[in-house]
């Protein structure tokens, strides 16, 4: 593929000449896949695979070191009385609290998360960018889950953003000397985003400039993840592997509560891309209680029964 990145007006180009979404066809094909009926020892699998596959979220204000080290126990042991049970693939938090989570899921395998770049506004200049990003690498974050401007994006600054986001990858690299570097997910904040023509151009302007994992939402806004924008981000990943050779992983984020809601994207990832996406390295769910539904699910397909919320509830 010829550098499309080379000037301004050769990415408006690129990213105006990818073929429109077609709203009506787009949210036809999430319905249907919506109805399709899911046996029970699918069901079992995919609920521990939703499992694996989420980033447990705390993303407030009102964090305290506390609430992160019993968010990172949940992780590690779902379900104490259900050794069977699979943790978390990762932690999200705030920066501050990169290294009280990384404390806590010591010799675990989970990775640490943190948002960056003044999530969830993007308001911020560049420098604070970089500089929030290097210092939640410096405490031991393992990915960072940075934000766009959207306000850059929507006036079709779009190289602005490139470099924005080609900056953060460079500041993601650990200044310890051992060449390695937090992986990089992009948030678009899709429902600020206006049109599914827009999340596609937005796709592959973060792959272009080295997402590892593209992700709709910051679960801040009144419209967060939702299957139509979400099948737009696989149909990305899926063009740009077979354009660029580069595999990105997906993250839905915001709004998912229901271990029903979490296997409709389950079979979305299936039927879109295949097996080359299901495991937690290629696809992530952000969400802070899905979990608790997912292990209700979970003990109500081993014991018949549902225990009370209160049972699975600590966050
Ligand atoms: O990235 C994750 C979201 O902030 C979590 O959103 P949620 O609280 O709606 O699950």
């Amino acid at each position: 593929m010829a550098d499309v990145t080379a000037s301004d007006s050769a990415l408006r180009r690129f990213l105006h000449g990818l073929p429109g979404v077609d709203a009506v066809g787009l949210q036809a094909r999430t319905a249907t896949l919506g109805t399709r009926s899911i046996k029970t020892t699918a069901k079992a699998y995919a609920i521990d695979l939703a499992i694996s596959m989420i980033d447990l979220t705390t993303l407030e204000g009102a964090d305290t070191p506390g609430k992160v080290r019993a968010l990172c126990a949940k992780g590690i042991s779902p379900d104490p009385t259900d050794r069977t049970t699979p943790q978390v693939a990762a932690i999200c938090v705030y920066g501050d609290m990169v290294a009280t989570a990384k404390e806590a899921l010591t010799g675990s395998g989970i990775h640490v998360a943190a948002v960056a770049t003044a999530f969830p506004s993007g308001r911020a200049s560049l420098p604070v960018k970089l500089a929030d990003t290097r210092d939640a690498v410096a405490a031991g974050a393992d990915e960072i889950d940075m934000v766009i401007d959207r306000g850059a994006f929507l006036s079709g600054r779009y190289l602005e953003v490139f470099e924005e986001i080609r900056r953060v990858k460079e500041a993601c690299v650990r200044e310890d000397g051992s060449g390695t570097a937090a992986h990089l997910k992009v948030i678009f904040e899709t429902g600020e985003l206006q049109t599914y023509d827009n999340v596609r151009r937005a796709s592959w302007l973060a792959m272009l400039a080295g997402a590892d994992f593209i992700k709709t939402s910051t679960g801040k806004v009144a419209v967060n993840a939702t299957p139509p924008v979400t099948l737009v981000l696989l149909e990305a990943v899926r063009d740009f592997r077979a354009a660029v050779g580069v595999q990105v992983g997906v993250k839905p984020a915001g709004g998912i509560r229901t271990s029903k809601d979490a296997i409709k994207y389950l079979v979305m990832v299936n039927e879109t891309l295949g097996d080359d996406w299901l495991s937690p390295e290629w696809f992530r769910f952000g969400a802070s209680s899905l979990l608790n539904d997912l292990l209700m699910q979970r003990q109500k397909l081993s014991t018949g029964r549902y225990s009370g919320p209160d049972y699975v509830t600590v966050d």
